[in-house]
């Protein structure tokens, strides 16, 4: 670990080795689970903390595939996700009739997942599949449902600290490390 920016981590979870490691191996069942579907599958990253694990995931299937993106608001700030998100960014393809896989950094009450799944639902796609790297299911508020024969593919179940790193961030920082850590309580701030 180089100085100063590692120098605010307490405590590294994952790392990069770990995280790539299973990266490969969701890609690896994904590759499994829609070789045989019609059509490509549409990988949406939901922005900004997928931006990582979306990189990192599609450049290990091995299928054709499509990309978009799309941003959903929560008005909490901090540590804090509380209430409905609105989207705030939306997909720039039409989804009609697509087998979705929404990527995401981490679960934690749901509630942007379940946004984001009911908007695609709204847009008359044919499944929703959710990829999460992280999964932390003891916070959940919400239940998640999935959208026709979707599955829920993750990487690890996080415990209850609050992680930043590999496209997660604590006040728009850190998501630029390459592991997955926990900060030292001073820079909680
Ligand atoms: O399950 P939830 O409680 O909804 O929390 C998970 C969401 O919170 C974080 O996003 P955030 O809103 O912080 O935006 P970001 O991706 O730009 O960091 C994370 O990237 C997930 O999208
Ligand atoms: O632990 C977390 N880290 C970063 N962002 C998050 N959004 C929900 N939980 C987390």
């Amino acid at each position: 670990m180089s100085m100063s920016l590692d120098s605010h981590i307490e405590k590294v979870l994952w790392t990069q080795d770990q995280i790539l490691d299973r990266v490969a191996q969701i890609a690896s069942q994904i590759t499994l689970d829609f070789k045989a579907a019609p059509d490509p599958p549409l990988f949406v990253g939901v922005a900004t903390g997928a931006f990582l694990f979306l990189a990192d995931l599609v450049k290990k299937v091995q299928l054709p595939l499509s990309v978009d993106l799309v941003r959903a608001q929560s008005y909490g700030s901090g540590t804090l996700s509380n209430g409905a998100p609105s989207i705030s960014l939306d997909l720039k393809l039409d989804v009609k009739g697509k087998h979705v896989i929404l990527v995401e950094d981490i679960v934690d009450t749901g509630c942007t997942l379940s946004c984001l799944i009911e908007h695609l639902e709204a847009k008359g796609v044919s499944s929703v599949s959710i990829c999460a790297f992280l999964d932390k299911p003891m916070r959940r508020k919400v239940h998640i449902k999935l959208v026709g024969d979707g599955k829920f593919y993750k990487g690890f179940e996080c415990p209850d600290y609050f992680v930043v790193g590999y496209g997660m961030d604590f006040a728009e920082l850190y998501r630029n490390l390459p592991y997955i850590g926990v900060l030292k309580s001073e820079f909680y701030k």
